[in-house]
């Protein structure tokens, strides 16, 4: 990756800076603020999640980050310059949802067409290998699937070796398998010094490669922390083990009612001779469980991030 105009001075502006941003758009029932008021910083080499639901205001937001739009209210900077200037400086890119490849070209033709573009048919080579179309070299656009053609933007998007990458719901339309190469390629990427953004409605997507999510609501940043952190702020953990059958009623069983006791349990239920137990601490809980309570075969299970978000926005997916 290039080396950067912050290394050489010194002065390491965010990869990424919103302050009090805002997007409002007229509408026929009135103004819409599509963006009401968005502050974050990203730094480089994060990969950050945009998670939320429809209209949250995750495309607004990457429209205004790469300088297709300009915020109604605040300021955008991408490592310290505008967005344009830093589009310009090749030192951004993107893979949208929306735009377009040109359906009568083969996919090595569209490579090389944007490559002459950015001055870098040097890289043709390496994008189509870290994105694995050149099986696809000579396949017509029109030809390929919407998960190959996903593959295909994300190789042009690679072409001017970009410090930033921002992708609009990058994996839509690939399998599970074309999922798992693509984020491995980010990882790989980002690991480099490349940083990333990506909206996205896939929960598991946030949850499995975002080091860092924020979630979106309404216009406005919900929740913004280490996602294992914002799984964790949802009714921690659930622990489950076999007991051995209960002598008595559960509501008057001496080893429930310590458990109950322990600092952070939320709930203590039993099905059969399974017991499960939520809290915060769930090594307490372990402990408990196996240590003094006979309990077998224990298993702990982290909530889901679809917890959080339900949680936090007030609306399932
Ligand atoms: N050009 C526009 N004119 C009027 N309203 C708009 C415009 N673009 C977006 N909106 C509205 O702004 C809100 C935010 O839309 P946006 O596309 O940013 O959400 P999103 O989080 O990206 O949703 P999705 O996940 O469905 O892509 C929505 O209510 C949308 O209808």
């Amino acid at each position: 990756m290039r080396e950067s105009s912050d290394q050489m001075t010194g002065y390491a502006a965010p990869a990424l800076r919103l302050s009090g941003v805002r997007k409002v758009f007229r509408t026929s029932d009135g103004p819409l603020a599509a963006v009401d008021g968005i502050d974050l910083d990203i730094g480089t080499g994060e990969i950050v999640a945009f998670l939320g639901p429809n209209g949250a205001g995750k495309t607004t937001t990457i429209d205004m980050m790469l300088g297709l739009t300009t915020p109604t209210a605040g300021t955008v900077e991408v490592f310290g310059s505008s967005a344009q200037a830093a589009v310009i400086r090749g030192d951004i890119s993107a893979v949208l949802q929306t735009g377009g490849l040109l359906r009568d070209l083969s996919v090595r033709e569209t490579v090389t067409a944007i490559a002459a573009l950015h001055g870098a048919k040097d890289r043709i080579d390496e994008v189509m290998e870290r994105t694995d179309i050149q099986s696809l070299a000579r396949r017509r656009v029109s030809k390929c699937s919407g998960g190959e053609q996903q593959r295909l933007k994300f190789a042009l998007a690679l072409l001017p070796d970009p410090r930033l990458l921002i992708l609009d719901e990058p994996t839509a339309g690939m399998d599970v398998g074309a999922r798992h190469a693509f984020w491995d390629t980010m990882r790989q990427d980002a690991s480099a010094g490349r940083t990333v953004v990506f909206a996205t409605h896939y929960l598991e997507e946030a949850q499995d490669f975002a080091e860092r999510t924020i979630l979106i609501g309404k216009g406005r940043v919900l929740a913004d922390g280490p996602t294992a952190q914002l799984r964790a702020m949802t009714g921690g953990r659930k622990v489950s083990a076999d007991l051995d059958e209960l002598p008595g009623p559960p509501d008057a069983d001496p080893r429930l009612q310590r458990l109950r006791e322990l600092p952070g349990v939320k709930s203590v239920s039993l099905r059969g001779t399974r017991l499960e137990v939520t809290g915060s601490d769930s090594d307490a809980i372990a402990r408990l469980l196996l240590n003094d309570l006979g309990g077998r075969d224990l298993e702990i299970i982290a909530p889901t991030l679809e917890s959080a978000f339900i949680e936090l926005t007030g609306e399932g997916k």
